[in-house]
């Protein structure tokens, strides 16, 4: 009796024999079906482990399959043989829920692969309440409850996900959940914040470099691919990649293989692709300010993380649960929250959502004296309604800017004069800060450090 089971939908007896061969070399019983009918038939009889079928069909085609497995076995990894080059079927089988794809002919080795990622997902734990709570997704409102089970879906399968959402919503967080109750869980997850990267350095940090291939390469270097090898890449502001680099990046997705700066060869990447930003990616690409190849290979996929406004009933377990984790870190007792906080803390609009509220609470933490946290405590800033008079001047005198001979030097005075402003007026409250100036928190956190700003 072998371990585990497979269903094989192919209408060629020769390549169903091959499938059949490798998977039972791989303990696995293999049941096979030649159409879409006998398909349904033996879905019907029992379940099975794993499911690979053809796009092609005499009497339908995969996608049929795919669909309603996804919507009736969803525990069950379904994987799509295409055609070779079909990259518009590969990405509608995606889309519809296939586990992963793989391209005729068959290339066995990773037809192996992906059945032992296929296979792994039986030892991932199917709850995310499962996971360790440092990496809880809280809140039990409506569209916490949606995202929640949205991301218990695209975990099972390999297809690449754009997490959408405002600066602090938890796109990170999300992408992490993902990664974890993936078939990659034991491989590593590697976030890369894309708009925090010195343009010049960009080729080298994603795909490494050999030593001496410019001045400071002092010895080989493994880029992000490498490091996320058999793993996920998160690919965090994705908005802020260079154009170049859009190009290169579009190659490696699409060859499945990087080159190190300075190398002459290839080498083979199995790497899942999550990618996020707070920007309207479609948006920048009718601007052709980001390349629409690229951006369907990324948004096979989309996640949208709401806002912190959109789900009020979950305030109350996030102020709660950040209290408990900053009153431990610092060794103070747990302080409670006073009604007019909290009828405060209720009322805020949150520009910078769940990050904004944990920094407001980790303040007010400090700033408590007693075991209560008051309003005063929590030093809200107060925002513009207007969104017209959130745009900043910098106070630079246009006289004196003329006369200047570095635009570097000028701009940086422009951009410090701006940051300062922005951060006076929300009470060095960096997230409504980078709100106001309209850039993301850490693309603030990395500004200020450039220019240092304290
Ligand atoms: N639902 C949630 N439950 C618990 N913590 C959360 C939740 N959402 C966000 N957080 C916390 O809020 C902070 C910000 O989250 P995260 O970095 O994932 O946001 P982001 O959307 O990726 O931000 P940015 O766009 O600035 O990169 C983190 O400390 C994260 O742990």
């Amino acid at each position: 009796m072998k371990k585990y089971s497979a269903l094989i939908i192919d209408d060629e007896p020769d390549i169903r024999q091959l499938i059949a061969l490798t998977l039972s070399r791989m303990d696995m019983e293999c049941y096979q079906a030649a159409n879409v009918s006998e398909a349904l038939a033996l879905l019907a009889e029992r379940p099975y482990h794993f499911c690979v079928t053809d796009m092609k069909l005499p009497d339908g085609n995969g996608l049929e399959i795919i669909q309603l497995c996804h919507a009736r076995y969803a525990d069950m990894p379904v994987a799509m043989i295409t055609a070779y080059g079909s990259m518009d079927m590969a990405v509608e089988a995606l889309k519809a829920g296939a586990f992963d794809v793989v391209a005729k002919p068959l290339d066995i080795a990773r037809l192996r692969e992906l059945v032992a990622a296929a296979l792994q997902l039986t030892r991932v734990p199917v709850h995310l309440e499962s996971l360790p709570s440092s990496d809880a997704l809280l809140g039990r409102s409506g569209a916490m409850m949606a995202l929640k089970d949205k991301i218990q879906k695209v975990a099972r399968t390999q297809a690449p996900v754009f997490i959408h959402g405002e600066s602090g919503t938890g796109k990170e967080l999300v992408a992490r959940l993902i990664h974890h109750q993936s078939s990659r869980a034991d491989d590593p997850f590697i976030p890369v914040n894309c708009g925090a990267i010195p343009k010049d350095l960009m080729e080298s940090e994603f795909f490494g470099h050999k030593r001496g291939s410019f001045t400071g390469a002092s010895a080989d270097k493994d880029g992000f691919f490498k490091a996320a090898e058999g793993g996920t890449l998160f690919l965090d502001e994705v908005a802020e990649l260079p154009l170049d680099m859009q190009a290169k990046l579009l190659r490696v997705i699409q060859e499945k293989a990087t080159r190190a700066v300075g190398s002459e060869h290839e080498s083979p990447i199995d790497v899942r692709i999550l990618s996020a930003s707070h920007k309207d990616l479609a948006k920048m690409v009718e601007e052709e300010r980001f390349r629409q190849d690229l951006f369907f290979r990324l948004d096979v996929i989309q996640i949208a993380v709401p806002r912190l406004r959109e789900r009020q009933e979950d305030i109350p377990t996030l102020i709660n649960h950040f209290i408990r984790k900053y009153s431990r870190e610092w060794g103070m007792p747990e302080a409670s929250v006073g009604r007019d906080a909290m009828a405060a803390l209720m009322d805020y609009n949150y520009p910078g959502n769940v990050r904004e509220l944990e920094n407001i609470l980790q303040r007010a933490v400090t700033m408590a004296e007693g075991d209560e946290i008051n309003q005063l405590d929590l030093n809200l800033p107060v925002h513009d309604k207007d969104p017209a008079t959130r745009l900043l001047m910098p106070a630079i005198d246009p006289a004196a800017a003329i006369e200047t001979s570095n635009l570097e030097d000028y701009l940086e005075n422009i951009e410090r004069s701006a940051i300062t402003q922005a951060l006076e007026a929300t009470r060095w409250n960096k997230t409504a800060a980078a709100e106001k100036l309209g850039i993301s928190f850490r693309a603030l956190r990395y500004r200020c450090k450039k220019l240092d700003i304290d």
